[in-house]
């Protein structure tokens, strides 16, 4: 009968489960190995381990297809039997599967280890994006010397990926097909269970649009009146490589010479980080500490033996930051090249928060030990950062000195939070729109960067330096394209940490609708334990409903929306449209383009 029968598929799930933790430790253990140590034998020893889980992966499938689970009554039992029903990329042959590793691999290693000269000094070809180039575009005011290190940067990790991405493009479609899917770009969008997910995305960015039209419009303004009309034009898209940032994603280290009111005291964490002799370890004691604030998990032992947190000076690794789970209840780990600023400051939360995020669901069965969705996993660590840039928790560290909020003050301190979330935005929506048009194939090779700029110039309102054509391919000079990361993840978690933080600070009695004396804009909830009992209720669920029951545990809301953020910053968003009035600068960006694709 339908019990005994349900009964004996629990039994096969719960051990299939636990085999697959046990691979997934293997394989975790071999991309370690390859990604902190890059060479051609850690290559080929990871996807030989990779190539074994496969054949396991493709057999365990075959025997899980002999259970009606369709049919079981119990939710959780059909929700693990619904993830093991996907093979993935397994259900590739394996000549395919290894072309596909290696195609990845290349253009991961590829980025991982480009390097460029400096300007005007061919001698010294050894600038690394971390922490060379990243410095440079922190500090540089030079165009010239910024225009450079764009171009050739974009050279040697964007161009040079082109190939293998187009492989890569081929066969994990064909992996999709396989997984019953029309491409890659709905097997990305199924992992957040909603039908209409493409839809929200954009319903969002209309929500959102008129702030970042006024925000771009205000910097536009500041970089003329910086760097003259003939490099930034009065209605034009804003030259990307002006922007502190090699993407142009977040414009926070253009700051300290845009600010609303220049005259008033600079936040710089990163001059009084330096001055306290700040080290890397000492950043990632004071996550840990304010996660233990919140009666959240400490960072276990294993934690700080097995990390890597600073970059090793004898081998190449990957720098871009990355937070590891070994699936085995202990070992849990971060990978990151930590120089002491700002930027990495809240990076370290970034992390520090998927490790969070491990440890509160490690009890659940392997199947459901992923966040809610991948947006999720992206917002933890930055709604805890939200209280930890607050003048107030500064203020309790040591890292800003004086007095308490004016009007002026609160105004650069939202300026200089929207200059990072409110700008992210176009740019993290611009990445997979180009990304689901070439898995659709409404993208072709011939049009790749075409596409890729046209998107760009259109959602963010930003241009190259220098005329791009089809020799070039900018796309792949972004970690998560080389690296086959999906982002979509990061626009939804910058929409979802504003309604995850509200929901916390009215929890710690930080945030009061309407009472002046406690501003979301204020609201630090360290050692709130009410606040961090609710996020750990929410984060303990993994994966195991879908989403919208996952958020409503700690909001009360099942949708995400963009009033979370829009709400925090009302106050700049005011100021803004007064000031682009007083100063009659030009509202959105006319196009620049020569070419048309
Ligand atoms: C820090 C990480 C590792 Se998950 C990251 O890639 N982030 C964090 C925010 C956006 C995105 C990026 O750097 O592009
Ligand atoms: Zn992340």
């Amino acid at each position: 009968d339908l019990e005994a029968l349900e009964h004996e598929g629990r039994q096969y799930i719960l051990q299939l489960d636990a085999a697959t933790s046990i691979r997934r430790n293997l394989a975790s253990k071999a991309e370690w190995d390859y990604t902190s140590n890059i060479t051609k034998e850690n290559e080929e020893k990871w996807i030989q381990v990779r190539l074994d889980l496969s054949k396991q992966e493709k057999q365990a499938w075959e025997e899980t297809k002999m259970y009606r689970w369709q049919d079981y009554q119990d939710f959780s039992l059909r929700r693990m039997f619904k993830k093991y029903s996907q093979l993935g990329i397994s259900a590739l042959p394996d000549d395919k599967y290894k072309i596909l590793m290696r195609s990845v691999s290349g253009m991961e290693s590829n980025y991982a280890t480009a390097k460029v000269c400096a300007y005007k000094n061919e001698s010294k070809c050894d600038l690394a994006l971390e922490p060379d180039i990243t410095d440079i575009f922190a500090k540089s005011q030079d165009p010239e010397e910024l225009k450079h290190i764009w171009v050739e940067w974009h050279k040697e990790a964007g161009a040079r990926a082109r190939n293998n991405f187009t492989e890569y493009v081929n066969l994990y479609n064909e992996a999709a097909k396989l997984n019953d899917f029309k491409d890659v770009a709905e097997w990305w969008q199924s992992d957040y269970e909603v039908p209409d997910f493409e839809e929200q995305l954009a319903k969002i960015w209309e929500d959102v649009k008129p702030l970042y039209q006024q925000l771009h419009a205000y910097v536009r303004k500041r970089l003329r009146d910086k760097y003259g009309d003939h490099v930034v034009s009065a209605k034009g898209p804003i030259p990307a490589h002006l922007l502190g940032n090699m993407w142009a994603q977040t414009w926070g280290n253009i700051e300290s010479f845009t600010r609303p009111y220049p005259d008033k005291k600079e936040v710089d964490v990163t001059q009084a980080m330096k001055e306290q002799n700040y080290t890397p370890l000492k950043m990632f004691q004071m996550s840990d500490e304010f996660f233990k604030s919140l009666n959240l998990t400490a960072m276990p032992e294993k934690f700080w033996q097995n990390s890597i947190i600073e970059k090793p000076t004898d081998r190449e690794i990957v720098c871009h930051a990355s937070a590891w789970d070994f699936y085995d209840g202990e070992d849990f780990r971060i990978k990151m090249c930590t120089t002491v600023n700002r930027e990495h400051f809240r990076t370290v939360y970034h992390e520090m928060g998927h490790v969070e995020y491990y440890l509160q669901y490690k009890h659940q069965p392997f199947a459901f030990r992923s966040g809610a969705n991948p947006g999720f996993h992206e917002a933890v660590g930055d709604t805890i950062a939200l209280s930890v840039s607050s003048p107030k928790h500064l203020r309790r560290v040591d890292l800003l000195e004086g007095d308490a909020e004016d009007e002026q003050t609160e105004i650069n301190q939202l300026y200089k939070m929207g200059i990072d979330k409110i700008v992210f935005l176009p740019f993290a929506y611009t990445l997979d729109l180009f990304r689901y048009g070439v898995f659709r194939k409404t993208t072709t090779p011939e049009d790749y960067n075409c596409h890729y700029w046209r998107l760009r110039e259109m959602l963010q309102g930003v241009e190259p330096p220098v005329n791009r054509t089809e020799e070039d391919f900018d796309a792949a000079a972004k970690y998560h394209v080389s690296a086959n990361v999906e982002y979509a993840r990061y626009y939804v978690s910058f929409i979802i940490q504003f309604q995850f933080h509200r929901a916390l600070c009215q929890l710690a009695g930080e945030y009061v609708p309407g009472n002046l004396n406690k501003k979301l804009v204020d609201c630090d909830i360290y050692q709130s334990i009410t606040a961090g009992n609710a996020l750990a209720n929410m984060l303990k669920m993994g994966s195991s409903k879908p989403w919208p029951d996952a958020m409503e545990v700690l909001t009360g809301q099942r949708e995400m929306r963009a009033d979370g953020l829009l709400e925090y910053f009302r106050p700049l968003y005011e100021w803004l449209k007064t000031e682009n009035q007083r100063t009659g600068e030009h509202i959105g960006w006319e196009s620049s383009r020569t070419q048309f694709c």
